[in-house]
Parts: structure tokens; sequence; C-alpha cells
């Protein structure tokens, strides 16, 4: 390979674009002479949008096609959203570069209502996240949660047509698509409890790949990796793909790392949740030690019955 070309696999929905686009031009900043192609590819997640993703099964929806164009040294690089990421890599491919983060909250989207409080009893709300779904009911047992697939676009059109009453999306894919002022609010962390990695860009690539490595070190971001690795260690050991009811945020201050859990059914019903504090640098730790906590407060049964379902 060329050593003034890097080639980025990345899906093709905008979102994905964006984020291919954004490392591409950090590249070509920081790296004068350098060039770097977008490789725009379909992967299985695009394709199978009639289906609640928590019933598709099998992780990694949206990374095995790019996966297998590096394995094949067709492409050099794939951008992800860290929340889409399966646990594992496959052999001769790691994460190298975690980019900083975006806002991670959890958005309240609606063409008539300010916020969840707002919403009059039994309004229909679309989300396809049992994340987000468990925890709206928790807060809102009357509400009628409604599914809602596809990019972000497709889902803002779909509450334009009236089909929903307010919608949540993660903040970070509106704020990158320059689509901002769709937010009508926030919903804090207390109240939405964002999924491990949310808001955040991962780089991968082939992890013998010495020349690529180098050229991505300097969009390498410490505190978000440290934040990422927590929550991800979490969901490790709980053995959560993305499509479970399981909420991970980090948050550092000065070297100290909090780590906040959620394991919940998809009904809201029942919310198991708790909170790990220490030094950053032992990230992993505290995610393995905040899902042990969380399993031995009963999320073991809540998943397996999730998981039973799917
Ligand atoms: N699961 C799809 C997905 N993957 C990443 C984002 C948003 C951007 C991010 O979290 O980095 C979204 C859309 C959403 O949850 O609204």
């Amino acid at each position: 390979m060329s050593q003034n070309l890097i080639r980025i696999a990345t899906r093709k929905s905008p979102l994905a674009m964006w984020q291919a686009e954004f490392v591409k031009a950090e590249l070509e900043r920081i790296h004068p002479g350098l060039v770097v192609e977008l490789l725009p590819m379909s992967t299985k997640g695009d394709v199978i949008l009639d289906t609640p993703l928590a019933k598709v099964g099998g992780k990694g929806l949206f990374v095995k096609e790019l996966e297998v164009a590096m394995l094949e040294d067709k492409a050099d690089i794939a951008v992800h959203s860290m929340k889409d990421v399966p646990v594992d890599f496959p052999e001769g491919l790691g994460l190298e570069v975690i980019c900083e983060r975006e806002d991670p909250r959890d958005a309240f989207v609606s063409n008539s209502y300010s916020n969840l409080e707002q919403l009059p009893h039994g309004a229909v709300v679309g989300t396809s996240s049992l994340r987000r779904q468990c925890q709206l009911r928790a807060r809102r047992p009357d509400l009628q949660i409604k599914d809602l697939r596809g990019n972000v676009g497709t889902r803002l059109a779909k509450l334009d047509s009236g089909e929903y009453d307010a919608i949540i999306l993660a903040a970070a894919g509106l704020i990158r698509l320059g689509l901002s002022e769709r937010i009508a609010s926030f919903i804090s962390a207390e109240e939405s409890l964002p999924a491990n990695g949310q808001g955040a860009v991962g780089i991968e690539c082939r992890t013998d790949d010495a020349r690529v490595k180098a050229l991505l070190a300097p969009l390498e971001h410490k505190t978000t990796r440290l934040r990422v690795l927590a929550e991800r260690a979490m969901n490790t050991r709980l053995e959560g793909g993305c499509q479970v009811p399981i909420g991970a945020f980090a948050e550092i201050d000065a070297g100290q790392l909090t780590l906040r859990g959620l394991v919940g059914n998809p009904d809201g019903s029942e919310i198991i949740t708790g909170v790990i504090q220490g030094a950053a640098d032992d990230a992993v730790s505290l995610g393995q030690q905040l899902a042990d906590e969380l399993l031995g407060k009963g999320a073991k049964a809540i998943l397996d019955a999730v998981y039973a379902k799917a």
C-alpha cells in the first residue's frame, strides 16, 4: 500500500459518512501530503430494517463487512460509533484510537412538546432501544412506546409525518449532522443513562499495521478512552450487546472516574442501578466490579429473560 494513502471503510448512512469525513479531515490536517479515501459500503444492520434490532440477533451487525474489507486489505481503517462496536475483535484487528467524545446524552425530539414531562397521558414515543424504553417506562408507565428504526434522517421524517408525539435519539448524531435545532431538550444522564460508548467515535485497524497506527495516534483522546473502557468493561462482563437494556456512563474529574450502570427489563418494572468510583487508570477493573455488583443485585435474571425473548 502506498505510504501516502489511507482507505477508510465506512457505512453509507449520513452519520457514518460524517464520522468518516471527520477522521479524513483530521488525518489530512495533521499529516500534510497524506491522501485519505472513503470506501462506502452497506452492512447487514443497514439492510435489515423491518425487525427490531434486539430480534435480529448477532453482535456487530454494523461492523462485520467493514472488518472483512480491512482483513482483505481493501481498506486500512474503519470508523465506528463506539456504541455499535462489539466487545471482541476478529483476529488481526483492534481498536487503535478513540476520539474525543461528543455530547453523550439522549435527546428528546418533538414538534409539539419540549420535554418528557409535558407529554400528555398515553402519548406515543418512538425508540427501538430497550435501554431507552426501559427508562422511559419507569418514569412514565402511561406512554406508548413504538418501534423506530432507520438512520437519523429517516427517524426524523417519521416524527414529522405524525406517527409519534416524540422520539428519543442520541444527541451526538443530531449535533454531528448539523441538526441540533431539532433537539427539544437534552435528557440528563440521571433520567436516561446513556449506552456504553454513546457519542464517541473509534477507529479500528489491522493490529500489525505500524504505518497506519502511527498516523492515527494523534487522534487518540485519553480521557474519552478511559471513560469508554470502563463502560465497555461493564457491558462485557454483563455479556451485553448494544441491543439490551443496559446503560453505562463514566465521567472523569481530576483523575477520579465515576461509573454509573443500569440494567432493567424493557417494561421498566424492574431497574437495577449502581455507581462505582476509583482511579481513572483502573477503568477496566471498575467496569468489571460494577458489573459484578449489578449481577449480584439480580441483573442476571433480567438479562436472561430479555435474551430468551429475543
Ligand atoms: N444505534 C445507532 C446509533 N449509533 C450511534 C448513534 C448516535 C451517535 C453516537 O452515539 O455516537 C446511533 C443513533 C442513535 O442512537 O440515536
